[in-house]
């Protein structure tokens, strides 16, 4: 069997190969014709530096890409570890029949920190978690063991992360305000060392009845908190996190241990056959939200060639076709400036050197997008979360200055319906968002603790959109595209010269914005398809990023 393989195999080489020269309709009908296709492509590529209509990895079929998977908000529900229980034990020796307590104290439940870091594009990993929990310390031992402390958790977000807090709950807060609002029945009970029936905050020996409770006489045991705790951001968090940090910071710590029985001797309790119990960790609602998307967002209109042009910058796989709206979703690339391969392409003149920055290809913009129309305000959306505007323009289809200026229409309607909705927010005055007026809990000054509002940690359902500098202050410039085609020397010349007038402010800017950014207009003509012209727009972002 094995031989007659091996004698068939230079006949079946030799048939695919003709089957590449000759037959293109059976090219891909199986996986290994393709593969052999592939070759075959790029070995004309490199002896023909024109288009062919062969695929490859700027005029690639529409079936070869891979899915990028983003999302741009999420809520999570984090945990931060509960304080494990500290212990009830006494010294047993030969000799020593009831020796003293010696019951260690419960290990502190592990905290919840965050990092922003460069290369991550997408909070989509964290939307999956959902829920995400610091694992609880261990309880305390006999022979004066300590518990373990808790794990802690980290996670790790794209910069230009903003988390802002929706809900809260912090056990130890309650306590505190259950202790300063209800002073009677239990709590009072507990304050004057009185018997109690908080088993929630303390253990008895083992092999207690409940009933153990009632009999048993507690000392005061207020809440505590780890020293850590002071630490955490003011509360209601509000963190904008635009840099990269080396290292994390600390979002919820964990609740503290409880004390074993040897610190409840007193003269008249010298044997305690009690230990106070860990705190619990607090729950923390967040809402997080990029700001910032990309370095450079690619705004042009279907078809015009935006995701070609991301492929011929960077090496993503995004999909290209030649049907309007074959991006539904925004794709984000990675532009390497240096790879530490030799000289770095472009010197960065900022104080921390870009190695790197990033591209977002995000869907067609059609007339009326900002009327829901097309793919509608969802894109919109990400085109605000852009660093510098990248409009993208067809060459080979008609005016393109008519095409700039419908581009800058959209986004202006855009801005005005933003501008109208946080004014209608401010209006009804709905949301209480006040992110700078509390900080530890213990050290607030106290509001009226009857008024319903100022304690309820539950009263935000949606948090007010996030403030973004507006479009029109944004850096922009124009990729001409599909400068290969003819008949498209004469629009570039046009649109060249209209841009340069905009910029010595002959002309207004196309958004008709008086106060718009026009420092410095570029227009670069570039055929993506063929990867040509296109080693300018490093230059040029570079050039707006420092
Ligand atoms: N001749 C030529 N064709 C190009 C060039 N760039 C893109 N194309 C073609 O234009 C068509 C559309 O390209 P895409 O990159 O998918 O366009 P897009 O702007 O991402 O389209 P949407 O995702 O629908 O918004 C494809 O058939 C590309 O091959 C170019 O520089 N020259
Ligand atoms: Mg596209």
């Amino acid at each position: 069997m094995r031989s007659q393989r091996t004698a068939l195999r230079p006949f079946l080489s030799l048939l695919l190969s003709r089957q590449i020269n000759f037959s293109p309709t059976l090219r891909h009908s199986t996986g290994l014709f393709r593969k052999c296709c592939c070759c075959y492509t790029t070995k004309t590529e490199s002896s023909n530096p024109e288009p062919s209509s062969e695929p490859s990895h700027l005029n690639p079929s529409p079936d070869d890409y891979s899915r990028f998977i983003f999302q741009d908000k999420c809520r999570s529900i984090i945990y931060a570890g509960s304080g494990g229980n500290g212990c009830v034990s006494f010294l047993r020796e030969k000799y020593i029949e009831e020796g003293p307590p010696n019951g260690g104290d419960g290990g502190s439940g592990g905290g919840v920190y965050i990092q922003a870091v460069e290369g991550l594009t997408s909070l989509h990993k964290l939307a999956r978690r959902g829920i995400i929990k610091a694992s609880r310390g261990k309880n305390g031992q006999g022979k004066s063991k300590g518990g373990k402390r808790g794990d802690d958790i980290l996670i790790q977000v794209p910069v230009g992360t903003v988390v802002r807090e929706v809900e809260r709950f912090d056990p130890v807060t309650e306590e505190l305000r259950r202790r300063k609002v209800k002073t009677t029945e239990v709590d009072e009970l507990d304050q004057i060392g009185l018997p109690s029936m908080r088993h929630d905050r303390w253990v008895l020996y083992p092999g207690a009845n409940p009933s153990d409770f009632l009999t048993t006489v507690f000392p005061r045991n207020p809440p505590r908190r780890q020293n850590i705790a002071a630490l955490e951001p003011k509360a209601p968090i509000h963190l904008d996190l635009s840099h990269h940090m080396d290292k994390p910071i600390l979002l919820a710590a964990g609740g503290v241990g409880g004390l074993g029985n040897p610190h409840f001797v007193s003269r008249s309790i010298p044997r305690p056959n009690f230990a106070a119990r860990g705190e619990g960790g607090m729950r923390l609602e967040l809402e997080l939200e990029l700001k910032l998307l990309a370095d450079v967002g690619l705004v042009g209109k279907p078809n015009a060639g935006k995701s070609t042009l991301l492929r011929s910058l960077t090496n993503s796989r995004t999909r290209v076709g030649n049907w309007e709206f074959t991006t539904l979703s925004p794709n984000i690339g990675t532009v390497v400036i240096d790879d530490y391969k030799g000289r770095p392409l472009v010197e960065s003149k900022g104080r921390v050197p870009r190695t790197n920055f990033t591209i977002a290809d995000i869907p067609g913009l059609i007339e009326g997008a900002h009327l829901d129309r097309g793919l509608g305000l969802g894109f919109l959306r990400h085109i605000e979360r852009a660093g510098i505007l990248a409009f993208v323009v067809d060459l080979s289809a008609g005016d393109p200055i008519e095409e700039l200026q419908k581009l800058w229409l959209e986004l202006g309607k855009y801005e005005q319906l933003r501008e109208m909705e946080s004014s209608t927010n401010n209006d009804s005055d709905r949301l209480i968002w006040n992110p700078s007026s509390h900080g530890l809990p213990e050290l607030q000054v106290d509001d009226d603790p009857e008024s319903p509002d100022s304690h309820s940690p539950f009263s935000k359902e949606e948090l007010p959109s996030l403030a973004l500098p507006p479009i029109h202050t944004k850096p922009w410039f124009v990729v001409a595209t599909k400068a290969d085609l003819p008949e498209t020397r004469e629009h570039y010349k046009k649109l060249q010269t209209y841009l340069s007038a905009v910029e010595q402010g002959q002309v207004e800017h196309p958004g008709g914005y008086e106060n718009g950014w026009k420092e410095k207009v570029y227009a670069i003509p570039v055929s993506a398809i063929r990867g040509e012209g296109v080693d300018r727009i490093p230059k040029v972002v570079m050039e707006f990023l420092s």
